[in-house]
Protein backbone atom coordinates (compact mmCIF):
# COMPACT_ATOMS: atom_id res chain seq x y z
CA UNK A 1 0.00 0.00 0.00
CA UNK A 2 1.29 3.43 -0.81
CA UNK A 3 1.48 5.49 2.19
CA UNK A 4 1.67 8.98 2.56
CA UNK A 5 2.63 10.55 6.33
CA UNK A 6 1.80 14.36 5.46
CA UNK A 7 2.93 16.79 8.57
CA UNK A 8 0.98 14.36 10.84
CA UNK A 9 1.31 15.70 14.60
CA UNK A 10 -0.19 14.88 17.77
CA UNK A 11 -0.87 16.70 20.81
CA UNK A 12 -1.07 14.32 24.26
CA UNK A 13 -1.20 15.93 27.54
CA UNK A 14 -0.94 19.36 26.58
CA UNK A 15 2.56 18.74 24.02
CA UNK A 16 3.10 17.69 20.87
CA UNK A 17 4.26 14.15 21.18
CA UNK A 18 4.60 13.19 17.08
CA UNK A 19 5.24 17.05 15.35
CA UNK A 20 5.28 17.70 11.75
CA UNK A 21 6.70 14.38 10.63
CA UNK A 22 6.53 13.48 6.91
CA UNK A 23 7.31 10.61 5.56
CA UNK A 24 6.53 7.75 2.66
CA UNK A 25 7.66 4.54 3.65
CA UNK A 26 8.52 2.57 0.35
CA UNK A 27 5.47 0.48 -0.62
CA UNK A 28 6.02 -3.08 0.43
CA UNK A 29 8.68 -3.34 2.29
CA UNK A 30 9.62 -3.37 5.64
CA UNK A 31 10.39 0.40 7.39
CA UNK A 32 12.41 0.53 10.76
CA UNK A 33 10.75 3.12 13.05
CA UNK A 34 13.36 3.92 15.22
CA UNK A 35 14.20 6.50 18.13
CA UNK A 36 14.77 6.62 22.01
CA UNK A 37 12.46 5.75 24.85
CA UNK A 38 9.11 8.22 24.47
CA UNK A 39 10.41 9.59 21.27
CA UNK A 40 7.03 8.89 19.67
CA UNK A 41 6.72 5.84 17.64
CA UNK A 42 3.87 4.13 19.93
CA UNK A 43 2.17 7.19 18.95
CA UNK A 44 2.97 7.54 15.45
CA UNK A 45 2.35 4.07 14.82
CA UNK A 46 -1.77 4.68 15.97
CA UNK A 47 -1.15 7.69 13.83
CA UNK A 48 -0.66 5.73 11.02
CA UNK A 49 -2.98 3.02 11.66
CA UNK A 50 -5.61 5.63 12.31
CA UNK A 51 -6.71 4.82 15.58
CA UNK A 52 -5.33 7.98 16.93
CA UNK A 53 -6.80 11.22 14.10
CA UNK A 54 -3.81 13.68 14.17
CA UNK A 55 -4.50 16.96 15.41
CA UNK A 56 -2.06 18.23 12.53
CA UNK A 57 -1.50 17.04 8.52
CA UNK A 58 -2.71 13.62 7.85
CA UNK A 59 -1.65 9.98 6.71
CA UNK A 60 -2.87 9.30 3.44
CA UNK A 61 -3.99 5.79 1.83
CA UNK A 62 -5.52 5.14 -1.47
CA UNK A 63 -9.18 5.52 -1.31
CA UNK A 64 -11.36 2.60 -1.95
CA UNK A 65 -14.86 3.06 -3.30
CA UNK A 66 -17.11 4.37 -0.23
CA UNK A 67 -14.27 6.73 0.53
CA UNK A 68 -13.86 8.10 -2.57
CA UNK A 69 -17.46 8.88 -2.29
CA UNK A 70 -16.82 10.68 0.80
CA UNK A 71 -16.76 14.65 0.63
CA UNK A 72 -13.85 15.80 1.38
CA UNK A 73 -12.63 17.47 4.00
CA UNK A 74 -12.05 22.00 3.55
CA UNK A 75 -8.50 22.11 3.28
CA UNK A 76 -7.96 18.25 3.62
CA UNK A 77 -4.91 17.44 1.72
CA UNK A 78 -6.53 14.50 0.57
CA UNK A 79 -7.12 13.98 -3.01
CA UNK A 80 -9.99 11.18 -4.40
CA UNK A 81 -7.57 8.85 -4.73
CA UNK A 82 -5.85 9.48 -1.30
CA UNK A 83 -7.51 9.35 1.86
CA UNK A 84 -6.87 10.04 5.62
CA UNK A 85 -7.08 6.56 7.26
CA UNK A 86 -8.62 7.73 9.85
CA UNK A 87 -11.69 8.61 7.63
CA UNK A 88 -11.92 4.91 6.62
CA UNK A 89 -14.91 3.30 8.38
CA UNK A 90 -13.78 0.82 11.27
CA UNK A 91 -14.32 -2.01 9.49
CA UNK A 92 -13.28 -1.37 5.56
CA UNK A 93 -9.88 0.04 8.11
CA UNK A 94 -9.44 -3.40 9.93
CA UNK A 95 -9.40 -4.90 6.08
CA UNK A 96 -6.58 -3.12 4.91
CA UNK A 97 -4.55 -1.85 8.10
CA UNK A 98 -3.28 -4.62 10.80
CA UNK A 99 -1.88 -3.08 13.85
CA UNK A 100 0.12 -5.03 16.40
CA UNK A 101 0.42 -3.15 19.79
CA UNK A 102 2.64 -3.75 22.62
CA UNK A 103 1.87 -7.16 24.18
CA UNK A 104 -1.33 -7.00 26.15
CA UNK A 105 -1.43 -8.62 30.13
CA UNK A 106 -4.92 -8.99 29.43
CA UNK A 107 -6.44 -12.66 29.63
CA UNK A 108 -9.31 -13.95 27.50
CA UNK A 109 -10.81 -17.88 27.93
CA UNK A 110 -10.21 -18.30 24.47
CA UNK A 111 -7.83 -20.77 22.66
CA UNK A 112 -4.46 -19.54 20.74
CA UNK A 113 -6.86 -20.59 17.41
CA UNK A 114 -9.80 -18.08 18.31
CA UNK A 115 -7.55 -15.37 19.26
CA UNK A 116 -6.05 -15.56 15.45
CA UNK A 117 -9.38 -15.69 14.35
CA UNK A 118 -10.40 -12.46 15.86
CA UNK A 119 -8.45 -11.27 13.00
CA UNK A 120 -10.80 -12.05 10.58
CA UNK A 121 -14.04 -10.96 11.74
CA UNK A 122 -13.94 -7.76 9.69
CA UNK A 123 -14.00 -10.53 6.63
CA UNK A 124 -16.65 -12.29 7.79
CA UNK A 125 -20.01 -12.74 5.65
CA UNK A 126 -23.92 -11.78 6.54
CA UNK A 127 -23.38 -16.07 8.01
CA UNK A 128 -20.74 -14.96 10.23
CA UNK A 129 -18.59 -17.47 7.91
CA UNK A 130 -14.82 -16.64 6.63
CA UNK A 131 -15.06 -16.88 3.05
CA UNK A 132 -11.03 -17.86 3.34
CA UNK A 133 -10.87 -20.30 6.12
CA UNK A 134 -7.10 -21.35 5.86
CA UNK A 135 -6.28 -17.90 6.17
CA UNK A 136 -6.42 -18.86 10.30
CA UNK A 137 -3.64 -21.65 9.78
CA UNK A 138 -1.64 -19.87 7.24
CA UNK A 139 -0.92 -17.34 9.67
CA UNK A 140 -0.45 -19.59 12.50
CA UNK A 141 2.30 -21.48 10.79
CA UNK A 142 3.67 -17.77 9.42
CA UNK A 143 4.30 -17.13 12.85
CA UNK A 144 5.53 -20.83 13.63
CA UNK A 145 2.71 -20.97 16.38
CA UNK A 146 0.58 -23.78 14.61
CA UNK A 147 2.02 -25.73 17.72
CA UNK A 148 0.13 -23.70 19.83
CA UNK A 149 -3.17 -23.68 18.29
CA UNK A 150 -5.44 -25.56 20.67
CA UNK A 151 -3.75 -24.19 23.87
CA UNK A 152 -5.59 -21.65 26.30
CA UNK A 153 -4.02 -18.17 25.60
CA UNK A 154 -3.92 -17.85 29.33
CA UNK A 155 -1.20 -20.41 29.64
CA UNK A 156 1.01 -18.98 27.25
CA UNK A 157 4.60 -17.71 27.57
CA UNK A 158 5.90 -14.16 26.79
CA UNK A 159 7.14 -14.87 23.63
CA UNK A 160 4.37 -18.00 22.41
CA UNK A 161 1.50 -14.89 23.00
CA UNK A 162 3.86 -12.84 20.75
CA UNK A 163 4.21 -15.05 18.19
CA UNK A 164 -0.40 -15.22 18.39
CA UNK A 165 -0.03 -11.59 18.05
CA UNK A 166 1.97 -11.30 15.45
CA UNK A 167 -0.67 -14.46 13.77
CA UNK A 168 -3.48 -12.61 14.53
CA UNK A 169 -2.02 -9.43 12.45
CA UNK A 170 -1.33 -11.64 9.70
CA UNK A 171 -4.73 -13.43 9.64
CA UNK A 172 -5.87 -9.80 8.66
CA UNK A 173 -3.93 -10.45 5.62
CA UNK A 174 -3.39 -6.39 5.44
CA UNK A 175 -2.22 -4.26 3.23
CA UNK A 176 -0.48 -2.05 5.47
CA UNK A 177 1.03 -4.06 8.41
CA UNK A 178 2.22 -1.72 11.92
CA UNK A 179 4.16 -3.71 14.66
CA UNK A 180 4.96 -2.09 17.56
CA UNK A 181 8.26 -3.79 19.15
CA UNK A 182 7.70 -7.20 17.54
CA UNK A 183 10.47 -8.70 18.66
CA UNK A 184 10.25 -8.35 21.87
CA UNK A 185 10.78 -11.11 23.80
CA UNK A 186 11.54 -13.50 21.42
CA UNK A 187 14.94 -15.70 21.11
CA UNK A 188 16.96 -14.82 18.86
CA UNK A 189 16.47 -17.17 16.55
CA UNK A 190 12.64 -16.11 16.09
CA UNK A 191 13.54 -12.35 16.05
CA UNK A 192 15.34 -13.47 12.57
CA UNK A 193 12.65 -15.74 11.67
CA UNK A 194 10.08 -12.91 12.23
CA UNK A 195 11.90 -9.94 10.52
CA UNK A 196 13.10 -12.19 7.55
CA UNK A 197 9.15 -13.36 7.25
CA UNK A 198 8.04 -9.37 7.09
CA UNK A 199 10.69 -8.58 4.71
CA UNK A 200 9.79 -10.82 2.27
CA UNK A 201 5.93 -10.70 2.88
CA UNK A 202 5.61 -8.13 -0.10
CA UNK A 203 3.09 -5.97 2.31
CA UNK A 204 4.04 -2.21 3.43
CA UNK A 205 5.18 -2.54 6.75
CA UNK A 206 6.22 -0.39 9.59
CA UNK A 207 8.25 -1.68 12.39
CA UNK A 208 9.54 0.11 15.84
CA UNK A 209 12.64 -1.66 17.31
CA UNK A 210 14.66 -0.87 19.51
CA UNK A 211 17.29 -3.38 18.33
CA UNK A 212 19.33 -1.12 16.05
CA UNK A 213 21.12 -3.75 14.21
CA UNK A 214 17.83 -6.22 13.20
CA UNK A 215 17.02 -2.75 11.86
CA UNK A 216 20.29 -2.73 10.03
CA UNK A 217 19.98 -6.39 8.70
CA UNK A 218 16.40 -6.20 7.60
CA UNK A 219 14.86 -2.89 6.77
CA UNK A 220 15.10 -1.76 3.57
CA UNK A 221 14.16 2.04 5.06
CA UNK A 222 14.36 3.32 8.59
CA UNK A 223 12.67 6.49 9.53
CA UNK A 224 14.27 8.15 13.11
CA UNK A 225 12.49 9.49 15.65
CA UNK A 226 13.82 12.07 18.38
CA UNK A 227 11.22 13.89 20.65
CA UNK A 228 8.41 13.51 18.32
CA UNK A 229 10.23 14.74 15.61
CA UNK A 230 11.40 12.94 12.44
CA UNK A 231 15.19 13.41 12.19
CA UNK A 232 16.46 10.91 9.59
CA UNK A 233 14.81 8.85 6.57
CA UNK A 234 16.41 6.50 4.02
CA UNK A 235 18.55 2.88 3.73
CA UNK A 236 20.26 2.33 7.43
CA UNK A 237 23.69 2.16 5.24
CA UNK A 238 23.21 5.75 4.92
CA UNK A 239 20.94 6.85 7.86
CA UNK A 240 22.69 4.71 10.80
CA UNK A 241 25.82 6.65 11.35
CA UNK A 242 28.15 7.40 14.81
CA UNK A 243 27.22 10.87 14.00
CA UNK A 244 23.67 10.41 13.99
CA UNK A 245 23.55 7.33 16.96
CA UNK A 246 25.81 10.05 18.74
CA UNK A 247 23.37 12.86 18.50
CA UNK A 248 20.20 10.85 19.12
CA UNK A 249 20.64 7.66 21.30
CA UNK A 250 23.93 9.83 23.49
CA UNK A 251 26.02 6.51 22.69
CA UNK A 252 29.63 6.08 20.79
CA UNK A 253 29.19 3.25 18.42
CA UNK A 254 31.45 2.31 15.01
CA UNK A 255 29.86 1.05 12.17
CA UNK A 256 30.98 -1.47 10.61
CA UNK A 257 30.15 -3.75 7.30
CA UNK A 258 28.68 -7.36 7.97
CA UNK A 259 31.48 -9.69 6.08
CA UNK A 260 28.99 -12.24 4.58
CA UNK A 261 25.77 -9.43 4.19
CA UNK A 262 27.04 -6.62 3.46
CA UNK A 263 25.08 -4.47 5.75
CA UNK A 264 25.84 -2.70 8.78
CA UNK A 265 26.64 -3.04 11.94
CA UNK A 266 26.31 -1.42 15.07
CA UNK A 267 29.03 -2.00 17.70
CA UNK A 268 27.83 0.05 20.92
CA UNK A 269 30.88 0.77 23.58
CA UNK A 270 30.54 2.43 26.89
CA UNK A 271 33.89 4.68 26.27
CA UNK A 272 31.39 7.50 25.27
CA UNK A 273 29.08 9.79 27.96
CA UNK A 274 29.87 8.69 31.68
CA UNK A 275 26.85 6.58 32.75
CA UNK A 276 27.83 7.11 36.30
CA UNK A 277 26.03 10.06 36.30
N1 LIG B 1 -2.14 9.63 26.38
C1 LIG B 1 -1.03 10.31 26.65
N2 LIG B 1 -1.05 11.43 27.40
C2 LIG B 1 0.07 12.14 27.68
N3 LIG B 1 1.30 11.80 27.20
C3 LIG B 1 1.38 10.70 26.44
C4 LIG B 1 0.24 9.90 26.12
N4 LIG B 1 0.65 8.87 25.34
C5 LIG B 1 1.98 9.02 25.19
N5 LIG B 1 2.42 10.12 25.86
C6 LIG B 1 3.80 10.61 25.92
O1 LIG B 1 4.23 10.83 24.60
C7 LIG B 1 5.60 10.51 24.46
C8 LIG B 1 5.77 9.53 23.32
O2 LIG B 1 5.24 8.28 23.72
P1 LIG B 1 5.32 7.00 22.80
O3 LIG B 1 4.71 5.86 23.55
O4 LIG B 1 4.76 7.33 21.47
O5 LIG B 1 6.91 6.81 22.67
P2 LIG B 1 7.77 5.58 22.16
O6 LIG B 1 8.81 6.15 21.25
O7 LIG B 1 6.89 4.50 21.61
O8 LIG B 1 8.46 5.09 23.50
P3 LIG B 1 9.01 3.65 23.99
O9 LIG B 1 10.22 3.34 23.16
O10 LIG B 1 9.38 3.93 25.42
O11 LIG B 1 7.91 2.65 23.86
C9 LIG B 1 6.06 9.99 25.80
O12 LIG B 1 6.71 11.03 26.50
C10 LIG B 1 4.77 9.59 26.49
O13 LIG B 1 4.89 9.71 27.88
Amino acid sequence: MELTIAGVGARLGGRWVVDGVDATPPDGALTGLLGPNGAGKTTLLRLVAGILPPDAGAVLVPGDEAATARPQAAGSPATPEHVPVHMLDRRRRARRVALLEQESSATVPLTVREVVALGRIPFRTLWGSDPDDAAVDRALAAATAEHLADRAWSTLSGGERQRVHIARALAQQPELLLLDEPTNHLDVSAQLSLLAFVRDLGVTTVAALHDLNLAAAFCAHVLVLNHGRLVAAGPPAEVLTPELLREVYDVDAAVLTHPVTGRPVIALSDTGPDRSR
